[in-house]
């Protein structure tokens, strides 16, 4: 096809492109001016005017919201389907598909939303089957401008199809070599069937979605929240939409899929940040990450919620007119018991002081005790400070930081660990709570809080109950419904900024009541250990899910506590399966070297087909006298080859001294400015083109090169090494090099 013809195939596509600018700009001040119209309303202050002005606002907002989200190449499909009549010609009524839906002036159809039933064909029509689809067009944007067109001719059959112009050579192919920087980006032009189908899944229930690496999984995973988003925008808006990824560095990376898609009210968070205010980003060494994520640790935090506080008194004596009123520990321990029985231990609080009033008074014998009445000794007690002071320190409202600190003591763990943790398993979480930094313990609350000790948190919550606001008045602890003394709130989380536009999709309040979403998208399913399962479930109780992995991928130990976890979060809930198949990261070099490596160690794995030869084969660098030498070599290299990302990927114990190294290089200074933080602080940065990350880290990323770093290493990091550098190794768009001593 000439030049000629494709500029001018372009400049009409252009042209289109101009027109719905047009329409959006005057949709845009429409609604800017419902917004203001909606204020005004409002200060009026006639009946009804808060609700309406509510109702307007929010309307109005949405969709300013949703325009300017849209300018990143807003039109991007069209078909020109089979004619309807005799009276239109091919190519004479295409179908514009683009990120928002928008109609001109007339209310006709002017762009169809991606996830509308009438976008659908767009994604589904193949030449076995066009369904009334004789040319897909994709078109290829930077901004407002056009820049090219890619087609497929599907159904050559149709009368006229021979004049329409083909041009490119192939959208995905186009879209699958570009450069990659730190954000994953939407795929909206591309979607291919067998992805389409997981995303307009019937919203019942859980969608599963497998595959290899590269698959597409997450990606797919996010239309699919968009397009839940859009089929039932009330229910999920509401609602609520929580995405569960593995780090924060993988949160970054893909927090502007969505915004790019019109939707911002979903909560992004890590398995650190699931918890409304806690924000964990350290993690364990592997072997205590394996004993904190163990189902057994479930057990052990039940057995402490019901423990007697450390340090609580164990017995209460008093006189009372002629009696001595006493009671020891046994008759102490029972009431825990029965209390216990009731409910959460917090809930409690209301009926604390009537219990131990109901012992003591059965041990009034006295007559002069007995004539004086239940009533006169209830007041008596309630306002002697001796029994209150007792009462509150017998059965203090107890925060989840609180009593996971208990922990600390070797004596309570063993109390409460006996025959369920090994002495091995107890010796490795003493040490790990009780680690000192300089001279000072790090207490195991706020920032020294790490990612595996979360779910032990939201355990602790869910088994305490709420601690109750605290009051004002704290006289009326003992017989208000719900009391409390010098109370902490649990947490403060209004200020959060999980969400990727900063909005939360509600204010956080911390109380358990409020933990539950409309719809829970888990990512990297394959590595959430039974505690996290246990965590995540308690937000998707009454809802709809997507759950993505790839087990060969997984680094936890115990497949099977795993998977009894995951059913268990998921209850009853009716399962969709989708498997994907075909990788769309990796040249078909890189992924057959990492297939090899799996098949060579004996992984499990699931065997996607690697659709792009680069024509460059992996390099295997070994027994490297200087190995900081050398990588820097091979960077300087490997950066200079491609447009986009390069990652360094590290054992653990190296990430610190090679972000040193990196930082040294003055030749990438400028393509890594921040690998001095990342030195000092131990944390990979976010943004730079070049970064060091640890195998770990890496899960769910992807760069144009990637550099391994003593891979040995990795693999012995911990039980599940092979499968973290199978992922490592899994990473890379272009170029691979591994290099080791
Ligand atoms: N239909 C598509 N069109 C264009 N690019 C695609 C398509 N499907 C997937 N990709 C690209 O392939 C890459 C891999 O996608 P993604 O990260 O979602 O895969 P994954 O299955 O989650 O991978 P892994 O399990 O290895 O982390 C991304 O760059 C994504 O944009």
């Amino acid at each position: 096809m000439s030049d000629q013809v494709a500029a001018r195939e372009v400049a009409q596509e252009q042209q289109f492109v101009e027109r719905v600018y047009a329409r959006l700009e005057e949709s845009a001040s429409a609604a800017r001016e419902l917004a203001r119209e909606g204020h005004d309303r409002a200060r009026l202050g006639h009946e009804g005017g808060l609700v309406e002005r509510d109702a307007m606002v929010h309307h109005a907002a949405r969709r300013i919201a949703e325009l300017d989200a849209a300018h990143e190449g807003l039109v991007f499909g069209r078909l020109d389907l089979r004619p309807s009549g005799d009276d239109v010609a091919l190519g004479e009524e295409p179908r514009y598909v683009g990120r928002i839906g928008l109609r001109d002036a007339e209310r006709d159809s002017l762009l169809v939303d991606w996830r509308a039933p009438a976008a659908a064909v767009f994604y589904q029509a193949t030449a076995a089957e066009p369904a009334g689809v004789v040319r897909r067009r994709v078109l290829r944007s930077a901004g407002r401008r056009v820049e090219g067109v890619e087609d497929e001719l599907l159904d050559p059959e149709v009368e006229g199809a021979e004049q329409l112009p083909i041009l490119g050579e192939g959208a995905l192919m186009a879209q699958l070599s570009r450069a990659r920087d730190r954000s994953m980006h939407s795929i909206v032009a591309t979607i291919q069937a067998e992805q389409d189908k997981a995303i307009r899944a019937p919203v019942k229930g859980v969608v599963a979605i497998s595959g290899g690496p590269g698959t597409g999984k997450t990606v797919v995973a996010l239309h699919r929240a968009a397009y839940l988003l859009y089929s039932d925008r009330r229910r999920y808006e509401t609602g609520g939409v929580l995405v569960v990824g593995p780090s924060g560095v993988f949160m970054r990376y893909i927090e502007r899929v969505l915004p790019s898609l019109g939707e911002t009210a979903v909560a992004l968070r890590s398995l650190g940040e699931v918890v409304d205010g806690v924000r964990a980003v350290r993690h364990d060494e592997p072997a205590v990450a394996d004993v904190k994520g163990s189902s057994r640790m479930a057990e052990v935090l039940q057995r402490l919620a019901r423990a007697a506080a450390p340090g609580a008194p164990e017995e209460f004596g008093i006189f009372w007119r002629d009696d001595r009123l006493r009671l020891d520990r046994r008759q102490l321990g029972r009431i825990r018991r029965q209390l216990m029985n009731q409910g959460r231990r917090n809930r409690q609080l209301s009926r604390v002081a009537g219990m131990l009033l109901d012992a003591l008074w059965r041990q009034v014998r006295s007559e002069r005790g007995r004539e004086r009445g239940r009533e006169a000794f209830d007041d008596d007690m309630l306002s002697d400070a001796r029994f209150v002071d007792f009462a509150s320190a017998w059965w203090p409202p107890l925060a989840a930081e609180e009593v996971l600190a208990w922990l600390r003591d070797p004596e309570v763990l063993a109390g409460v660990a006996d025959g369920v943790l090994g002495e091995e398993e107890q010796r490795l979480l003493h040490k790990a709570w009780t680690r000192t930094e300089g001279s000072t313990r790090v207490p195991v609350t706020g920032e020294a809080l790490t990612v595996e000790d979360v779910p032990l948190l939201d355990e602790l919550r869910y088994a305490l109950g709420d601690v109750p606001a605290p009051k004002d008045d704290a006289d009326d602890l003992l017989t208000a419904e719900q009391g409390g003394i010098d109370l902490v709130e649990l947490t403060t989380a209004s200020d959060r900024e999980y969400a990727p536009s900063g909005r939360p999709w509600r204010p956080a309040t911390g109380s358990i009541d409020d933990d539950g979403f409309a719809h829970v998208l888990v990512d990297e399913a394959q590595d959430l250990t039974p505690m996290q399962w246990r965590m995540v479930g308690r937000r998707g109780r009454t809802a709809t899910w997507t759950v993505v992995g790839d087990p060969a991928q997984s680094s936890w130990p115990a497949p099977e506590e795993a998977a009894a976890a995951r059913a268990a979060a998921l209850e009853k809930k009716l399962v969709h399966s989708f498997h994907l198949s075909t990788n769309y990261r990796n040249s078909s070099e890189i992924y057959a070297h990492a297939a090899a490596y799996a098949g060579r160690v004996g992984l499990d794995a699931d065997l996607p087909r690697a659709v792009r030869s680069t024509g460059e084969e992996p390099v295997v660098l070994t027994g490297v006298e200087d190995l900081a030498a050398t990588t820097r070599s091979v960077v300087v290299d490997l950066a200079s080859r491609v447009a986009g990302t390069v990652g360094i990927v590290v054992p653990a114990a190296r990430h610190v001294d090679v972000n040193g190294w990196l930082a040294s290089w003055p030749e990438l200074a400028d393509d890594a400015p921040g690998a001095r933080a990342a030195a000092a602080t131990g944390r990979s940065s976010a943004d730079d083109r070049v970064v060091v990350l640890t195998g770990l880290e890496t899960k769910g990323l992807e760069f144009d090169a990637i550099v391994v770093v003593a891979p040995e290493e990795i693999e012995a990091e911990s039980s599940t090494g092979r499968a973290t550098l199978y992922v490592v190794l899994t990473r890379a768009t272009q170029l691979l090099t591994t290099v080791s001593a």
